[in-house]
């Protein structure tokens, strides 16, 4: 029997992968604007691991975040991220999901600037309140007016995030959707002008 072989064209996860070579995906953006779920979603599309910093300071410190917060503070906390992200970018390729505070701490900022391509899930205020008042283990949300924390973060490190090498808008729209721009925008990234050409 004859068979013919059709070409298989390839995905848009092996597109994106194959665009991003050895650099790693993190992903940067406030409390709530879908890092941890959309980064887990995009590392299986792409068949790269997936490491989340907040998980990965919770197991080598074998406290949680607010316990870390409560017991350390937020210096001792950023340090530890500075740490654990350091170490994760050496032995990528991945995807990495941050905390909201990492990409505005300078030093892992340059970090990740050296080790990573770098994706801002921007969000709306309605949109980050939705999704972070449903649950209470974010120690800076721990305040009198949650909201207008989260606003006040807003308008201190939009500006900052904004330094990504890409932006994509997180919104009322299904994960599946999200993810799906997110490898379109690392195939355009990598592939035109971008500073990581030459890599
Ligand atoms: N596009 C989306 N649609 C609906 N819910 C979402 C979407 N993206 C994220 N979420 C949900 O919002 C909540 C916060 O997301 P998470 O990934 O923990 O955010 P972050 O890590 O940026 O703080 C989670 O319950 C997550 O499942
Ligand atoms: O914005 C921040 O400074 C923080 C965000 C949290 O992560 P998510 O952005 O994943 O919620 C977590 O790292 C910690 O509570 C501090
Ligand atoms: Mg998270």
């Amino acid at each position: 029997m004859n068979e013919t072989i059709f070409p298989v064209a390839p995905t848009l996860g092996e597109r994106a992968r194959a665009a991003l070579g050895r650099r790693n995906l993190v992903f940067v953006g406030l409390m709530g604007a879908g890092k941890s779920a959309i980064g887990r979603m995009t590392a299986s599309q792409l068949g790269l691991s997936f490491i989340d910093t907040d998980n990965e300071i919770e197991r080598v410190s074998r406290m949680t975040i607010s316990e870390l917060f409560a017991a350390y503070g937020e210096e001792e906390f950023r340090a530890l991220e500075t740490r654990v992200i350091k170490r994760l970018l050496r032995t990528g390729p991945r995807v990495i999901s941050t905390g909201g505070g990492a990409f505005i701490n300078d030093k892992t900022r340059k970090q990740i600037e050296r080790g990573g391509v770098s994706l801002w899930l921007k969000a709306d205020l309605d949109v980050l309140w939705e999704r972070v008042n449903k649950r209470d283990h974010r120690p800076l949300l721990k305040t009198e007016n949650p909201r207008q924390t989260l606003e006040n973060l807003m308008n201190q490190r939009y500006p900052v995030y904004a330094l990504a090498d890409m932006t994509i808008q997180s919104r009322d729209e299904r994960k599946e959707t999200i993810v799906k721009e997110v490898l379109e925008a690392v195939i355009e990234y990598m592939g035109k002008g971008s500073r990581h050409e030459q890599d």
